[in-house]
């Protein structure tokens, strides 16, 4: 799909492919920049996406495609948000209105839309390790190709980020780094690491003397100087050790150059292309600001990290219509985190933990009202879980929230560090089920089934956000690990009590009054929010003469037991309804505990939630129908199992 109404500059237009940027001479590369830019930000005006990220390396972009050999040469976007002027340099420009739409590309490079995407991203601090495993394979190929990783000062705050770091630094590997610092994560960047970058980009002492001696270096190259060449590396070295503001990488064994300013594209370009034939692994620091070039952007660099509706592509004002139920449903995120300032009030040992998600997990309330009791550790979910972990030791309970997708790299800190010692932590997981316009490395498609799997966890979901409320009071009373999933965006706007009230553990309850004590012909067990869709799926079902029950699980560890006897002594077709992957899920609970009970008997069950393949990006409804768990799903998938039985029973 193009959009006639945005159409890119006329050097833009030119440009299909990388090799056309190669073509154009370094002293044309401004100009492409700057309508490279534009295009980026008339088309996230329209249809939204990411934006603060791609317009800090709008430079980089154009300077990496024209130094290097894309994509014979391997690029790798870390996280990948930040690569929108590559895709529309790589083929992508036209089409580049469906970013993110159903159908359309994906916010993030994937290998399978473009051979220019060398490796699929969407999680931070996998670009050093990836990058480093293609070079490594290079060199065992002899391809000659060569592999860049880029990393944001955010993503560069991940473990793993060292962990490449570690292993590239003592491999002989060709390896360029690119060190993208914006100074800024989504939200503010935090940790030591970021106040010694801070330093060493105030610090440009070292480059002058560098420059000179990697003259010298280039010269003696040429001449193939052999006994000068090492000379001129000791005198580097015993420089570096006393001068270099990089010392830190430099000790992790990576020649380090810079730091270089990240938006003059005719140094970076031909500072690049030296840099492509040097050996080693290298790592260049390119200072750059987040959302260049688009003024409110740069004066708001959180607000506009991503923009999720239409805006003034000149003054930045919100273009929005309101929204179907007026704005007054609020977002789960927004009970989750004024709920746990209210709790912490009433309870000291409660601190809060988030991994670089502060806005997003609304865990930025806490912090704001209770700095001294609130904690963004970076973009460190596995820490995130030990840290927790410690402080549960030491009588605190930690409430950590982080995305269900992101809780996947602390999968052995859950275990290990908090349940096998049975310690008070409660996992508050954002995110849980599809998550919309990010895609499938966004969406918590696993966490039920993880999470259930984990000995000693009790795992739960609410409906809606008055039970979000109870069922977060409910874990601080518990003493043990305590897993509670909700999705990203608005609750159901139900009215709310003031206080909170325990909800003994497994306890589910009925959402159909009639059905409690009475009987339909089906009955809907859900787990979650999705519960939500079911009163629309059972009105299109009365017009059919159906009556569905719906009672809702709650809990589906522990289950609760009494409210399934009930279930399965009355109703004979059963649907179990989840927004997770069905493989492992809660009406996998469901039937291994009636089998295990022995009530079967007959019983169908059909389960309904993710299918064991990765749902692509769209609307949380569009994917919510595309697998069948929206209420026409529900209600196709009641009718069908309806219609079954009466057809067998009728033969
Ligand atoms: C494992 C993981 N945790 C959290 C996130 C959410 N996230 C996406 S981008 C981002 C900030 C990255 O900061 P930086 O690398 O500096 O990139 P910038 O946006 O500043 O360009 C975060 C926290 C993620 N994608 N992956
Ligand atoms: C790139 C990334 O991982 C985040 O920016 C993510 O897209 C945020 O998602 P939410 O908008 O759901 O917070
Ligand atoms: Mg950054």
């Amino acid at each position: 799909m193009t959009d006639p109404a945005i159409t890119p500059g006329p050097l833009l237009a030119t440009i299909e492919r990388p090799a056309d940027v190669r073509a154009l001479d370094v002293e044309q590369l401004p100009q492409l920049c700057d309508e490279l830019r534009q295009y980026i930000v008339d088309i996230v005006a329209v249809y939204g996406g990411h934006f603060g990220a791609s317009l800090g390396v709008v430079e980089l972009t154009v300077a990496l495609h024209w130094a290097y050999d894309t994509p014979e040469d391997q690029l790798v976007w870390d996280v990948g948000h930040q690569a929108y002027g590559h895709k529309i340099l790589t083929g992508r420009r036209d089409a580049f209105p469906t970013n993110r739409k159903y159908g359309g590309l994906s916010g993030f490079p994937k290998r399978s839309e473009s051979e220019y995407d060398t490796f699929g991203v969407g999680h931070a601090s996998t670009s050093i390790s990836a990058a480093l495993g293609m070079a490594t394979a290079s060199k065992l190929n002899a391809s000659g190709r060569k592999v860049v990783a880029v990393i944001g000062d955010g993503s560069m705050t991940g473990g793993l980020a060292f962990e490449g770091m570690n292993n590239a630094g003592a491999m002989d590997t060709d390896l360029l780094v690119v060190l993208n610092d914006n100074r800024i994560s989504i939200d503010p960047n935090v940790g030591a690491l970021h106040e010694y970058l801070a330093k060493v980009s105030a610090s440009g002492s070292w480059n002058t003397l560098k420059n000179e001696v990697w003259e010298m270096f280039d010269k003696m190259k040429g001449l193939g100087g052999g006994h000068l060449q090492r000379l001129a590396s000791r005198v580097e070295d015993g420089m570096k050790a006393v001068l270099t503001p990089g010392m830190l990488f430099e000790a992790l064994g990576f020649r380090y150059i810079g730091p270089t300013d990240g938006h003059d594209v005719v140094k970076l370009a031909t500072t690049l292309k030296k840099l492509r034939d040097l050996p080693g692994p290298i790592l260049l620091h390119s200072l750059t600001v987040k959302g260049k070039g688009f003024a409110p952007a740069e004066a708001d660099q959180v607000k506009w990290h991503a923009q999720s509706s239409p805006f003034d592509k000149v003054t930045g004002k919100s273009l929005a219509k309101a929204t179907a139920s007026g704005g007054k449903a609020p977002k789960y995120q927004d009970v989750f985190g004024d709920a746990i300032i209210e709790l912490a009030r009433e309870d000291d040992r409660i601190v809060g933990v988030t991994a670089a998600m502060p806005s997003g997990t609304s865990m930025g309330k806490m912090m704001k009202a209770m700095p001294d009791r609130a904690f963004d550790v970076g973009i460190a979910e596995m820490h995130a879980v030990v840290f927790a972990a410690g402080m549960a030791t030491q009588g605190k309970y930690p409430v950590c929230a982080i995305y269900s997708t992101f809780m996947q790299r602390a999968y052995d800190g859950v275990v290990h560090d908090v349940a096998l010692q049975n310690l008070p932590v409660l996992f508050a997981m954002d995110r849980a089920g599809v998550a919309g316009a990010d895609g499938p490395t966004h969406h918590g498609a696993l966490d039920i089934a993880y999470m259930r799997a984990v000995q000693g966890m009790v795992c739960a979901a609410p409906m809606d956000e008055q039970d979000l409320r109870d069922l977060l009071y409910t874990a601080t009373q518990h003493d043990g690990p305590f897993a509670l999933r909700y999705p990203r965006g608005e609750a159901t706007g139900m009215p709310m009590r003031e206080g909170f009230e325990a909800i003994p553990l497994g306890t589910g309850r009925w959402i159909t009054p009639e059905a409690d004590g009475a009987s339909g012909d089906v009955c809907i067990l859900t787990y979650g929010a999705i519960g939500g869709y079911v009163a629309e799926a059972r009105q299109t079902l009365e017009a059919d003469g159906i009556t569905a029950a719906h009672a809702d699980l709650r809990f589906c560890k522990p289950l609760d037991e009494s409210l399934l006897r009930d279930v399965f002594a009355r109703y004979d077709k059963v649907i179990t309804v989840e927004d997770g992957v069905v493989q492992g899920g809660a009406g996998s609970a469901v039937l291994e505990w009636a089998a295990d009970a022995d009530v079967l008997s007959g019983t169908q069950v059909v389960r309904l939630g993710l299918p064991d393949s990765y749902v692509e990006h769209g609307s949380q409804r569009q994917l919510h129908d595309e697998v069948g768990i929206g209420p026409d799903g529900i209600a196709q998938a009641v009718r069908a199992l309806v219609g079954a039985h009466a057809s067998a029973e009728a033969a």
